[in-house]
């Protein structure tokens, strides 16, 4: 259950005093998520979504990221759209932590995604990357490769206590993948968290992309392999190629990948395999035995990474 800070009505009268968005309908929190608290909100005038940032989301990056959600919004990305206050700020104190109110956007995110559903998410993915250029602030992947090395250290320790072998396999694939990790990819400003629970769909259409809290600079092609990550592979942890196939050639058809792109296809995968590897794992070993929230199982991207490290050639992810 993703509210850890209450919001009493008497603080959200208060709060909705400095918009101009109506009388509150209804006003509920949301168990879906992980890093936030966040609230639906009906008013007469509309739906929102009132998020409060707890402590993963820094302060200091609140302008990047809601800036960003501005400026796709701007370019015809169906994101959340900041709802600036009667002041003009885009995000105030509420419940002793800073909040932002944001437009709700209909569509349901699929657990189970078929084909279809990945070349949709997959060409909404290439829009995005389109719709980025322009945007006047930078922020700096904080977990991209040259930031896995103190999670690996954290981690290494204690990580057969997971899964036999686990450290073993942490440690060569990160000097693998440090070793030929690509410079010189097309960048610009990625999502970098796209899974299927921050993409909606209405029937086949991607109505609304969400959850930007990772979003910075970096390689484009790097979030097309957190996307192969976590849309191609079945619950068994069988690797898909008709959806990987159908997931790159929708990218493709928005924006052509260039011959150094593809080829980093494999590093790329296994080094997002390995980014969530380690998050998933320093939480695992790290959580409160008490806390709502259940830390997501880490074998799920070991057994990726496994997969990846066995691929020969761009030709298995259907390229
Ligand atoms: N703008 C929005 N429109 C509709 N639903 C939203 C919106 N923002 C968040 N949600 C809902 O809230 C849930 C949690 O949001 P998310 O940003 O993923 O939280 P967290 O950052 O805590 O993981 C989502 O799964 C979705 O159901
Ligand atoms: N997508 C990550 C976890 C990040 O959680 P989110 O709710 O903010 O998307 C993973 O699956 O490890």
């Amino acid at each position: 259950m993703a509210v850890y800070t209450d919001v009493s009505f008497e603080e959200l009268e208060s709060f909705l005093a400095g918009y101009n968005i109506g009388a509150p309908l209804t006003f509920k929190g949301i168990a879906e998520g992980v890093e936030n608290s966040n609230y639906y909100l009906q008013t007469t005038k509309g739906a929102f979504i009132l998020t409060l940032y707890e402590k993963r989301v820094r302060t200091e990056d609140l302008p990047f990221f809601l800036g960003l959600l501005e400026h796709l919004a701007a370019r015809g990305i169906h994101c959340p759209l900041p709802v600036r206050n009667l002041a003009g700020a885009q995000s105030v104190i509420l419940g002793g932590r800073t909040a932002a109110l944001f437009t709700f956007l209909n569509g349901v995110s699929l657990r189970r995604p078929e084909a279809g559903h990945c070349a949709a998410a997959g060409a909404a993915l290439a829009k995005m990357h389109a719709a980025g250029k322009g945007f006047a602030l930078t922020r700096k992947n904080a977990l991209g490769h040259d930031g896995w090395d103190e999670l690996v250290q954290a981690c290494l320790p204690r990580a057969d206590e997971v899964e036999p072998g686990l450290a073993d396999l942490i440690a060569t694939a990160h000097r693998e993948i440090t070793a030929n990790w690509p410079s010189g990819l097309p960048s610009g400003v990625i999502h970098a968290d796209l899974f299927p629970d921050n993409v909606l769909f209405m029937g086949a259409e991607v109505s609304g992309l969400i959850d930007f809290y990772f979003a910075c600079n970096d390689a484009f092609a790097y979030d097309l392999a957190v996307m192969l990550n976590a849309w191609c592979f079945e619950p068994d942890v069988a690797f898909n190629v008709t959806k990987s196939k159908s997931l790159i050639a929708a990218y493709a058809k928005q924006r052509p990948l260039t011959a150094a792109e593809r080829e980093a296809i494999p590093t790329l995968a296994r080094g997002s395999a390995l980014r969530f590897l380690l998050t998933r794992l320093y939480d695992w070993l790290n959580h409160d035995p008490h806390a709502l929230v259940r830390p997501k199982d880490p074998r799920d991207y070991s057994r990726r990474l496994r997969f990846h490290r066995k691929v020969r050639g761009v030709g298995e992810y259907g390229l």
